[in-house]
This record gives C-alpha cells, sequence and structure tokens, in this order.
C-alpha cells in the first residue's frame, strides 16, 4: 500500500467538477481496454453528484463501453427506493440514467422499503460484492472509489466519535446512529474502501477546510474519518480554494501538473505523516 496522498486545488467547484469528469472518463477507457471492465464506486454528496453531473454533460462519455462498468455505492441512506435523498436516486438522475449502463451491472444499496431490516441489508449487499469478486479475492477489486468528505470529517457513512471509522474488517455496516440525517444508513467500512486502487476525495467549501486540515496533518480515524482513508495506488484529494486553507504547501501539487503542462511523472509526491489515522 502507497502512503502517499496528493491535493489537487482547483479556483473553484465547477472547474474541479470538470477536472475529474475528464480524468474519469480518461482512465475508464484505458482501465476497460486494459481490463476488460472497471467496478467504481459512488459517492453520495453535493460534490460527488456534480462530478457525476458533469461525466454525462461531457461529449467523452460517448467514448466508454458503459455496458463494461460496474457501479457500487460507498453508502447509502436508509430510505424508499427512489427517494430523492437516495444517493442511488441522485447518481441516476445525475449521471446513470444518461449513459447505457449494463443494468445488471449496477448495484445499489436494498431500499427500506424492500422487507429487510437494515442489519439484513447490509449483509444483502456483502453477499452482492461477494458475488461479484475476482476468484481468490473475497470482494471486487474497486478500479476507483468516489468519496464526498462532510464538514466533520465524515466519508461514505463512517462519522467521528461513532463505531463505524473503527471498524476493522473489510465489509458492510449497518449505522443506526448517524448524526447527518436520516439515522439509517448503509456503509462499506474503511478497510473495504481501502482496498480500493484509486481513492478521489471530492469536497469543496470553507466548511471542509479545518476536516481537511487535520486530516492531512494525522488526526485520529476515530475523531476525522477521513484520515484513515488510502487507496492501494493513489490517494487524490480534489478541492477548491476554499477548502485548501489548512493544506501544508508541502502537499499541493501544482497547477501545471493537472492542467497538463507538466508530465505526470515530474511531480514527486509528499508522504503522508505517519500519524494515528493512518
Ligand atoms: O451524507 C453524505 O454526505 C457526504 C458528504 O456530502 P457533501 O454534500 O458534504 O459533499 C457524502 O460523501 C456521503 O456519501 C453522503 O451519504
Amino acid at each position: 500500500m502507497t502512503t502517499e496522498r496528493r491535493v489537487l486545488v482547483h479556483p473553484d467547484r465547477p472547474a474541479l467538477a470538470a477536472s475529474v469528469a475528464a480524468r474519469f472518463l480518461t482512465k475508464v477507457i484505458d482501465l476497460i481496454e486494459d481490463e476488460g471492465e472497471a467496478h467504481i464506486v459512488l459517492t453520495g454528496g453535493s460534490v460527488g453528484t456534480e462530478v457525476l453531473r458533469a461525466i454525462a454533460q461531457s461529449p467523452a462519455r460517448n467514448s466508454i463501453d458503459w455496458s463494461l462498468v460496474h457501479v457500487w455505492w460507498g453508502d447509502e441512506r436508509w430510505l424508499p427506493r427512489g427517494d430523492d435523498e437516495r444517493n442511488e436516486t441522485q447518481a441516476r438522475r445525475a449521471l446513470l440514467d444518461h449513459v447505457p449502463v449494463d443494468e445488471r451491472k449496477v448495484h445499489p444499496f436494498p431500499a427500506s422499503d424492500e422487507g429487510l431490516d437494515i442489519d439484513e441489508a447490509a449483509t444483502r449487499y456483502a453477499d452482492e460484492l461477494r458475488s461479484h469478486a475476482a476468484e481468490g479475492a473475497e470482494f471486487p477489486r474497486f478500479a476507483i472509489t468516489f468519496l464526498g468528505v462532510g464538514p466533520d470529517g465524515h466519508v461514505a457513512s463512517l462519522f467521528p466519535e461513532r463505531e463505524g471509522p473503527t471498524v476493522t474488517v473489510p465489509g458492510v455496516i449497518a449505522v443506526h446512529d448517524s448524526p447527518k440525517p436520516p439515522a439509517g444508513r448503509l456503509s462499506l467500512t474503511m478497510p473495504l474502501l481501502n482496498s480500493s486502487e484509486r481513492i478521489w476525495l471530492v469536497l469543496t467549501g470553507a466548511d471542509k477546510a479545518p476536516a481537511l486540515g487535520l486530516a492531512l496533518a494525522g488526526a485520529s480515524v476515530q475523531e476525522v474519518p477521513v484520515a484513515g482513508v488510502l487507496g492501494t495506488k493513489r490517494t487524490v484529494f480534489f478541492i477548491d480554494a476554499d477548502a485548501s486553507t489548512d493544506v501544508p504547501e508541502s502537499l499541493i501539487m501544482p497547477t501545471s501538473y493537472w492542467t497538463g503542462a507538466m508530465d505526470q511523472s515530474d511531480w514527486l509526491p509528499t508522504r503522508a505523516p505517519s500519524g494515528r489515522g493512518r
């Protein structure tokens, strides 16, 4: 596992969404060419949904063979199917309704109106994940996982000072006491999120700056869950200027890196601090 985390600062949220969308489209085209399919994990939240909208609006979306893409979610709100507040509903409206995905490869969490209790729903989703694992593996190999970050530093539905962020087993948990409504949620655990090859965190706004600063300074995962996020190949924070105020200068990549003016290999990544959150 790499200890590198990279921070890319964009002028504002639309610029961020466009930049992440462009990277996503390029990367998925490559992944499909190299591996024949791609397992992608979506996030809920305002920024994550705006990124999906930007992907849908890009003409390059037609360059992807969407039938080879598996779509999963990092977390879900325990609400009826089709509810406006479900991460699934928002992702469908923003992207999935506009591209030719294979519905058999779209894997939403169970909904609260389907006759399961929330703990059964967590088990059901873990089973669904296991049924798509490669031979010899327990879970699918996630190529790209998107994560939004709350002002309190939560990722997926792993909230500070709750049990979620400290679960050490890869899998799916039911959350009964989310401080952000609704109280009931389903979430991949941190070890399962961290099994992703690439984790792309998307966050904007001054209200997120303190949590981001603490996470990058090595805060504990229990206090600031985003501090525990680390993909196996790349962990990139896509942020805007307002969210960047507490980010150490040494972790911010030069603008020329992501505008394409510099070869990406020119950039020497800075090691993340080896704090308690690692
Ligand atoms: O409730 C949630 O919030 C977070 C962050 O959302 P944002 O609107 O502050 O970007 C999101 O990552 C998570 O998936 C979602 O369930």
